[in-house]
């Protein structure tokens, strides 16, 4: 178990699921854990519940950690790099979660042309263990540094090492992808009980198929396309719902969904 200080700049939903995923799988120790957050509610209840530290001031969290999470959203982070001016150096090691921002609005807001920092896309089922993370990380970085912070990652679900140019991409499918699947299931749930299903086993039901679908794709290794024809018998009951699914352009609606998300994340990026 590593004793190294370890900060959060901004205490919401995913530092939140970042602290639960580490204090619950016991690969960091509460006490080395520190949040800043200007919401004293948010203070308290990640104290009281995770058993971490506070802290006020990005100078005071950059002279106890070396190893900053920025997990601001990304229209105030430009506020928080201001703040941290001059007290950020070279030495420390910067994390960020922030949806479209690139490395180069770090390094040129932050005015330190070797900043070491690490670029990461997690998504919220990090708060049951379960994120998808894709990481990049600046030239500065070294690899044994990568490799602690991907292992952190690893701590709160699956990683995967990217070049830069791909985490808008990421952002669009995984780190905004539990909404869609949220909707799918949403949608299931609704429609079992408007075919007269109790809410509860619609519920139930509704997300077996889902985990259960997505085991049977990881375990058999087949293209989605090849269970699919598994499930149609002819003249049967999937065969008549995927036409309709065909007709509405339900698979195009989805990368519409996903394009749409990679290029706001573009734009939050854009001139910073
Ligand atoms: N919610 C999600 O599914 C995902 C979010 N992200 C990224 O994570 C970042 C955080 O998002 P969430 O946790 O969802 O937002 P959130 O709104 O839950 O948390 C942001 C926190 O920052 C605090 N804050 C505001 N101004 C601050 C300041 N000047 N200094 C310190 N803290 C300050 C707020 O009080 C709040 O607790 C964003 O940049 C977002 O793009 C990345 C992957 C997934
Ligand atoms: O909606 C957002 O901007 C954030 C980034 C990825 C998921 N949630």
């Amino acid at each position: 178990m590593t004793t190294e200080n370890i900060g959060f700049i901004g205490g919401g939903q995913m530092a939140e699921a970042l602290i639960k995923g580490l204090t619950q799988s016991g690969s960091y120790p509460a006490e080395n854990i520190y949040v800043l957050d200007p919401s004293p509610e948010r203070k308290d209840f990640l104290t009281a519940t995770y058993n971490i530290n506070t802290i006020e001031d990005c100078g005071a969290a950059f002279a106890t950690c070396q190893k900053i999470f920025l997990a601001v959203k990304p229209q105030v982070m430009s506020l928080v790099l201001q703040n941290c001016q001059g007290i950020i150096n070279e030495d420390h090691l910067l994390i960020t979660i922030a949806a479209g921002l690139p490395i180069s609005s770090y390094v040129k807001t932050l005015a330190l042309p070797r900043l070491k920092i690490i670029r990461v896309m997690p998504n919220t089922p990090a708060l049951v263990g379960q994120s998808a993370s894709a990481l990049t990380a600046s030239p500065y970085v070294s690899q044994e540094e990568l490799d602690k912070v991907q292992n952190i990652f690893n701590q709160i679900g699956t990683t995967t090492v990217l070049e830069e140019c791909h985490l808008d991409a990421v952002t669009g499918l995984s780190g905004s992808g539990p909404a869609y699947v949220f909707s799918f299931i949403e949608a299931l749930i609704d429609a079992g009980v408007a075919e007269g299903l109790n809410r509860q086993v619609s519920t139930n039901l509704a997300l077996q198929t889902v985990a259960g679908s997505v085991e049977l794709l990881r375990q058999n290794g087949e293209h989605p396309a090849v269970e699919r024809a598994r499930v149609s018998s002819p003249g049967g009951t999937t065969i008549a719902a995927s036409k309709i699914l065909e007709r509405s352009g339900f698979q195009a609606i989805i990368m519409d969904a996903v394009a749409a998300a990679t290029e706001k994340s573009k734009e939050l990026g854009k001139g910073k």
